[in-house]
């Protein structure tokens, strides 16, 4: 089941607001239909937030009808419009700035079909690349898998945020592959529940052995000596190693240190934001109190409650023993680690 898929004229999207109980898919025809699906999440995700833009990207050059002269500022309003869609995942920026790169490469081309072809082709570049990341990404990552071993895992890290197989669940797909005996337990993640609705749906599909656990239950887990190792996602990594990923994460990197479990970070290397110098710079998504006050229309709080509901936390770089990416394991630290691996080829 493709998270997303383009048809030449419009973008195929995987609901994800729909799963586990439909799998109901949105045709985007417009950029303004692709950053309605980012910014409600029925795409969602770093990567395939990213690929998903670069094809928003590319559906708005589709659509203007005016001169070739003023393609260049029309755009800039199509990409100020999907920069707009969510502030945290940098993979967003990173894609639109592929494009906007690819746009500004082709200033002297006259023809606009052509301009339009080539936007496509950075567009499905993106994609590939992910998808062919993430396979090196889990290749990487089983090197630190043990043969058998209890993987806990946080959020969405898999196929369905990503253009295919997964960054975290990258890993686990590499090291069931490779014959290890894998059980994953997978955190709910509430309040926008990707753990229950995406991760343990997209592993019993692949019939990987997943345990759902609700979020508080994770240090009782480790306590009992339950848990081998974590691997989460990322959504944007600061130049030190700092790391924001999914609201709760923060909270199992700490009771992973206090247990001694291994807790990695995997994410391609284009979540890397060398310019962020620390995590306490990286813009945090605050969401509307809904989504904490009810489950799918159903209350499960006062109508006026005030609420509090950032989307992602910073796991400060010493709680996070390894960043698997496609170019490698980078160990702490990661200020200098990072610039050794980012020259690397993928
Ligand atoms: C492969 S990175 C996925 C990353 O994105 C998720 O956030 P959201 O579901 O709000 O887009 C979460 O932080 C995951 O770790």
């Amino acid at each position: 089941m493709k998270t997303i898929e383009w048809l030449g004229d419009s973008l195929r999207i995987l609901d994800q607001t729909k799963l586990p109980v439909e799998s109901v898919y949105l045709w985007t025809k417009s950029y303004e239909d692709v950053a309605g699906a980012i910014e409600h999440m029925q795409v969602r995700g770093a990567p395939a937030i990213g690929a998903t833009a670069a094809y928003g990207f590319a559906l708005g050059a589709l659509a203007y009808e005016g001169s070739r002269e003023g393609l260049d500022a029309y755009m800039e309003k199509v990409s100020a419009r999907l920069e707009s869609t969510r502030p945290t995942a940098v993979n967003l920026f990173w894609a639109l700035r592929r494009m906007q790169d690819t746009l500004r490469e082709a200033r002297s081309v006259e023809d606009l079909a052509e301009v339009r072809k080539l936007l496509v082709q950075e567009a499905d570049k993106i994609a590939d690349d992910d998808r062919r990341m993430n396979r090196l990404l889990g290749e990487h990552g089983n090197a630190l898998v043990p043969p058998k071993a209890a993987i806990l895992t946080h959020c969405n890290a898999g196929s369905l945020a990503t253009v295919d197989y997964g960054t975290a669940l990258g890993v686990v797909r590499a090291a069931v592959a490779a014959g290890k005996e894998i059980k994953v337990y997978a955190d709910e993640t509430r309040p926008f529940l990707q753990g229950a609705r995406l991760t343990a749906w997209e592993l019993m599909q692949d019939g990987i052995p997943v345990t759902l656990i609700a979020d508080n239950m994770a240090g009782f887990l480790m306590q009992q000596g339950k848990v081998d190792l974590v691997i989460v996602g990322a959504d944007r990594i600061a130049a030190n190693g700092d790391t924001a990923n999914k609201i709760g994460t923060y909270s199992l990197a700490v009771l992973a240190h206090v247990h001694g479990i291994p807790f990695y970070v995997a994410a391609p290397t284009s979540t890397i934001d060398l310019k962020m110098a620390g995590g306490q710079d990286i813009p945090i998504e605050e969401r509307a109190g809904k989504e904490i006050r009810e489950f799918r229309g159903i209350p499960v709080a006062p109508a006026d409650v005030p609420v509090y509901n950032p989307a992602f936390d910073v796991t400060p770089a010493k709680y996070i023993t390894g960043i698997i990416s496609e170019k490698g394991v980078v160990s702490p630290p990661y200020s200098v680690n990072f610039l050794k691996i980012m020259v690397r080829p993928s």
